[in-house]
């Protein structure tokens, strides 16, 4: 079993180390910010990720799993080091080092073991693997030998746990076989398929599958504004297309947009990589551009329904980037809020787990409340974001019974159009047809 530390503690360090742990090594995780330290040495994890916590204190119970701030404690005698640290967007669109470059030169200054794996899972433009290794040279207090490795994560916010126990493949990108053959090692009990290739390659290969993922979503969403214009139903239009086994029929729900902090950042950072050298990619720009649209699609309809928004009391179901996590980073619910209220609208939205995280960003712009219902209490209209299961299960009639208007812009697809049907609401969704439902039902519910 190797000693491991994870620099960044993050969803994809902490979820790294815990499930390294899981399978027997000896890990610790370092991060700089001392409350999120805290409170995962007191067994609560800073972030909601299914599964996670549970077997995070399992693990730190069997003195398996170890947190500290200290990059010598964490750093001095670990035989690999996972660098997992933010790389955020710059002013410029690209992926930001600054993180990772004091990570490598810590890691320089603190590692003492000989022939030590520095192995890097945050995503990184490509040529940041060798940038690494000149870092961490130049901070060496010896004559330390060391091996570099790029690995990529491919873990989806919600299902992290799940994804890394069951991902469809594992990229190793490594100067040496020496490097290649230890990381395959260390992830053969996950019996995921493992595929070994040179550093740039494996770099590559991270922007470029969040790129193609999220040019299957515009795609979609592309089609999904033409089925509006003809009158068809993108869910069949999607289905049908995917059911060709070489298209495949995930990442074609059409919707309000991608967000998260991967698949807008990434697919941006790709673009930008094309333009320096030299290959300008205009798909790649379309990509984005079709989902900046998108994202205020619904709130076009909703202005051509009301013409005017003033005034009017908004109910916005789900904050998240998508369902099952907190996360807020790039999701289309703080541009359609931010829109909203610059048109006058008094928004209050609702979200299982992400209200905490969205209050940091979008504060008292908007009201937040503690349930569906509240937030649907008097509304004129509703917008769905996120199709959290609480969301996608709400009784169709509890919408006419607590709004003021029963008018529905839903994001997400969460509803049957024949269900619908079959209530008093008007629903206006995506690629699909505007439905009035049976004003008879309306008033036997009144
Ligand atoms: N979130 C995802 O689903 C996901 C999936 C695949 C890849 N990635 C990539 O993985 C990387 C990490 O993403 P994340 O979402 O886990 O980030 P995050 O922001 O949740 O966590 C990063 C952590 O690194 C810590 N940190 C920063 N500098 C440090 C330093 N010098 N030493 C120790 N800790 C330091 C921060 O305090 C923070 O806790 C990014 O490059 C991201 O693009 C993310
Ligand atoms: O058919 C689809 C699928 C997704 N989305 C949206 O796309 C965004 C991203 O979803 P998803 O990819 O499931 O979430 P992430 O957790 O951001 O995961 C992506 O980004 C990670 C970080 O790089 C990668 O590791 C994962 O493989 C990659 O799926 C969300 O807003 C979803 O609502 C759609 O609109 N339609």
């Amino acid at each position: 079993m190797k000693k491991i530390a994870i620099a960044g503690t993050g969803y994809v360090g902490l979820v790294t180390g815990v499930s390294l742990a899981e399978i027997g090594h000896d890990v610790i995780c370092v991060d700089k910010d001392k409350r999120k330290i805290e409170s995962l040495r007191s067994g609560k994890t800073p972030i909601y990720e299914p599964g996670l916590e549970e077997m995070m204190r399992k693990n730190m119970q069997k003195g398996k799993l170890f947190f500290t701030t200290s990059s010598f404690v964490g750093f001095k005698d670990a035989d690999m080091i996972i660098i997992a640290v933010g790389t955020p967007k710059d002013e410029n669109g690209t992926l930001d080092l600054q993180y990772i470059e004091q990570a490598a030169k810590e890691i320089g200054r603190n590692i003492t073991k000989n022939n030590a794996m520095i192995v890097t899972k945050s995503t990184v433009p490509v040529g940041a693997n060798r940038k690494i290794k000149e870092w961490i040279q130049t901070e060496l207090k010896g004559n330390i030998k060391f091996f570099i490795a790029a690995n990529p994560e491919f873990l989806r916010q919600g299902s992290a746990l799940y994804d890394t126990f069951h991902g469809d493949r594992i990229i190793i990108g490594a100067e040496s076989e020496e490097a290649l053959d230890s990381l395959e090692a260390l992830y053969q009990p996950f019996g995921i398929p493992i595929m070994k290739t040179d550093l740039k390659s494996a770099e590559l290969i991270k922007t470029a599958s969040n790129a193609f993922l999220a040019l299957k979503i515009s795609y979609a969403n592309t089609i999904a504004g033409i089925c509006e214009q003809i009158g068809a139903n993108i869910e069949d239009v999607s289905l049908g297309i995917g059911m060709d086994s070489r298209i495949g029929t995930s990442f074609l729900k059409a919707g309000i947009g991608f967000g998260g902090s991967c698949l807008p950042k990434d697919t941006a950072a790709l673009a930008g990589l094309a333009n320096e050298v030299g290959e300008p990619a205009q798909l790649i720009h379309d990509i984005l551009e079709v989902n900046k649209r998108q994202e205020l699609s619904l709130l076009k309809k909703a202005i051509h329904r009301f013409k005017s928004l003033k005034g009017k009391n908004v109910a916005m179901l789900g904050l998240s980037f998508k369902p099952e996590t907190d996360d807020v980073r790039d999701a289309a619910s703080l541009t359609l809020a931010r829109q909203l209220v610059m048109e006058g609208a008094k928004v209050t939205a609702y979200d299982p787990a992400a209200v905490e995280n969205a209050k940091k960003v979008l504060g008292d712009l908007i009201y937040y409340a503690d349930s569906i219902e509240q937030a649907l209490k008097n509304a004129d209209l509703a917008f769905i974001v996120t199709e959290w299961e609480e969301i996608r299960n709400i009784r169709l009639n509890l919408f006419y019974e607590w709004m003021r208007e029963p008018i529905i812009f839903d994001g997400r697809n969460c509803f049957q159009l024949d269900k619908v049907k079959k209530c008093p609401l008007e629903y206006h969704s995506i690629g699909r047809p505007i439905v009035i439902g049976n004003s008879n039902v309306k008033r036997q519910l009144k």
